[in-house]
């Protein structure tokens, strides 16, 4: 590829060298760049795409990193990693011991905060603006870059709030390409588009109630525009908010068409921009799909059944119920507290509610869960996706903490299926009534069991399941880490030696089962997808205990550290719990 303008930046003192006129051809030369290796290697590619010019003319005019450039989500970030000495190995993003996906302080100067959850980034600016005011660094501007989408989140609204009351230099510029990873929804969205098809609105300005100066709607493809705004901007003290229109997608037509795809599309042609599509179409489903098609069948046969994502419709595939009951199904955008206390307040009025979250994601809304459901021990189905790691996005998304966060709140059931059948008869139990919430959490990727789709079979709440019967060590493992320990003892001299025991309840444990697997066994290993330190493990060590077990229990988990990217077989051996490693374990307890 040649690239003229991209090969001579090796950091924004660089590209201020330019003038303005080559900077267009230093956009085209950067998306080249950006699809050239997202192409083979994957990741996010489409809101890259979109801030193109936004990210040149932004480290054009500001002095970064001296100014404080602060990315939401982090995944637009491509372009500011490749202009500021990330270039020549971009090709390691998201890789084990490469790049991250996101923006991670230890990773570079320009990278002001980590980030990957979205919404974050007007508070963290706005803290970095008060704290240079205290330092009396008045010159020095912090500007958070946001989307719309993650605007509309209640953390963005508690920022701009905050930050409408002080004199803080700090800059808000809301990337607006109308779309999250899936269509923004909402009253805000609504009025943002007012606001840039007809103005309309401008006459009763939100963001200048809120005290903000406010600049826009500009075409943030346009150099001359963007760098514009920002000198008039200059001129004025205190908070100040842009609102830039971009396409997300923007120079490859596929991902310009069809947006939700190309937010993150896999390997794609480079020149057309077609999807490689090489998966074998036999493989067996996603656990998504399991729930999202699963629930879709038994919302056809219960018109109590509501179903509720906040902002994933595609990623959970809650899609499927949402396009044929859009009324029962909704999208609340990225407002994870907001879909749980709204799924407690339907199921006080009696009312199947199935809340789907990513695991990393529910972080954000522990107090409601504990709070607003648990502790009126409301029966809301919580549908934990992306339970354990989940590769690429490294540990900003790991889904490994919510065992240990869910297992110590009363009242909560936790299951963990370790097939597609499973989580689909569950699925399918709970639907029938149930005195209690539940979290059931499953993982990102397939099922190894293709035959899924049978008659609804009815579970029983609380009963573990003994899958091979040994008589020297017990495996009790949970979820994902089933089929793991499943290989590792098939792997063994003599297989004979082993117990596994698929828990697929976490909280209630099945008691009769896991004491009668101490009195016959002499030792027992557990294993987890999720961290070590409350986790499952704990909890059967303290039961031994109690009932005077002689031998060991080990345990197998993620360990007491944040892990990175990479893909998920590697991390699972990093961590100690792919089949390789549970297998050694093993040897070494015989
Ligand atoms: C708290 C949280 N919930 C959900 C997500 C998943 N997520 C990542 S990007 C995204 C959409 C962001 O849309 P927008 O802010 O408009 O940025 P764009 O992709 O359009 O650039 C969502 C929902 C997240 N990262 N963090
Ligand atoms: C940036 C972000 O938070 C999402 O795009 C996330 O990467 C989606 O993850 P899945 O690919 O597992 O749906
Ligand atoms: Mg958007």
């Amino acid at each position: 590829m040649e690239s003229a303008f991209l090969k001579q930046i090796n950091s924004p003192k660089d590209l201020r060298k330019l003038n303005k006129k080559q900077l267009s051809f230093l956009a085209r030369e950067l998306r080249e760049f950006i699809i050239d290796i997202v192409s083979t290697k994957e990741g996010h590619l489409g809101a890259s795409l979109g801030v193109t010019e936004l990210t040149i003319a932004l480290h054009y005019y500001f002095n970064t990193p001296y100014d404080q450039l602060i990315w939401d989500v982090g995944h637009q970030a491509y372009g500011h990693k490749i202009l500021t000495g990330r270039r020549d190995n971009f090709e390691t993003n998201r890789r084990l011991n490469g790049l991250s996906g996101f923006p991670k302080r230890s990773e570079s100067e320009y990278d002001t905060f980590g980030v990957g959850h979205s919404s974050t980034s007007i508070s963290a600016a706005l803290g970095m603006a008060l704290a240079s005011q205290l330092k009396g660094e008045h010159k020095k501007k912090h500007i958070a870059v946001i989307g719309d989408a993650s605007i509309a989140s209640g953390m963005a609204f508690e920022g701009l709030n905050h930050a409408g009351v002080t004199s803080a230099n700090l800059w808000v510029i809301l990337n607006d390409n109308a779309i999250g990873i899936d269509p923004s929804v909402g009253a805000l969205k609504e009025y943002l588009l007012k606001a840039t098809v007809d103005k309309r609105p401008l006459q009763a300005n939100m963001i200048e109630a809120l005290n903000f100066h406010y600049s826009g709607p500009i075409d943030g493809h346009n150099f001359e525009e963007l760098l514009g705004a920002f000198a008039e901007m200059e001129k004025v003290e205190g908070p100040k908010f842009l609102h830039v229109i971009t396409k997300k997608g923007k120079g490859l037509q596929k991902a310009e068409e069809d947006q939700v795809k190309y937010h993150a599309p896999g390997k794609f042609d480079k020149r057309t921009g077609e999807l490689i599509d090489t998966l074998d179409k036999n493989l067996p489903p996603k656990y998504q799909d399991v729930f999202g098609l699963t629930l879709l069948e038994l919302a056809e046969k219960n018109e109590k059944i509501i179903g509720i994502t906040p902002a994933m419709p595609t990623g959970s595939s809650l899609k499927y119920m949402m396009q044929k009951f859009p009324e029962r199904a909704l999208d609340v955008g990225i407002a994870e507290q907001h879909a749980v206390t709204l799924s407690a307040g339907m199921a006080t009025q009696g009312m199947i509610v199935y809340c789907a979250i990513y695991s990393t994601f529910l972080q954000r809304a522990y107090d409601q869960v504990i709070h607003d459901v648990a502790l009126q021990n409301l029966p809301v189905i919580f549908c934990i996706d992306r339970a354990g790691l989940v590769g690429e996005d490294g540990a900003t998304h790991h889904g490994v903490f919510d065992i240990a966060y869910l297992r110590c709140i009363p009242n909560i059931i936790i299951a963990s299926p370790s097939n597609a059948s499973d989580l689909r008869n569950l699925l399918y139990t709970v639907s029938l009534g149930i005195e209690n919430p539940i979290a059931i959490r499953y993982p990102r990727g397939r099922s190894q069991d293709k035959d899924w789709r049978k008659e609804f079979k009815k579970l029983e709440l609380g009963k573990s399941k003994t899958l091979l019967s040994g008589n020297k060590i017990a495996v009790i493992a949970v979820g994902s880490c089933v089929a793991d320990a499943k290989k590792a003892i098939q792997k063994t001299q003599d297989p004979s030696n082993f117990t596994l025991t698929d828990l697929i309840f976490i909280k209630p444990l099945d008691l009769d089962l896991i004491k009668k697997t101490l009195r016959q066994h002499q030792h027992i290993l557990t294993v987890e997808d999720g961290s070590i330190k409350g986790g499952i493990g704990e909890e059967i060590s303290r039961i031994a205990l109690e009932e005077n077990f002689a031998g060991k229990v080990e345990s197998l988990g993620i360990p007491d550290k944040f892990i990175h990217q990479g893909t998920t077989e590697e991390l699972k051996d990093l961590a100690g719990i792919s089949n390789e490693t549970i297998k050694n374990k093993l040897i070494s307890m015989l």
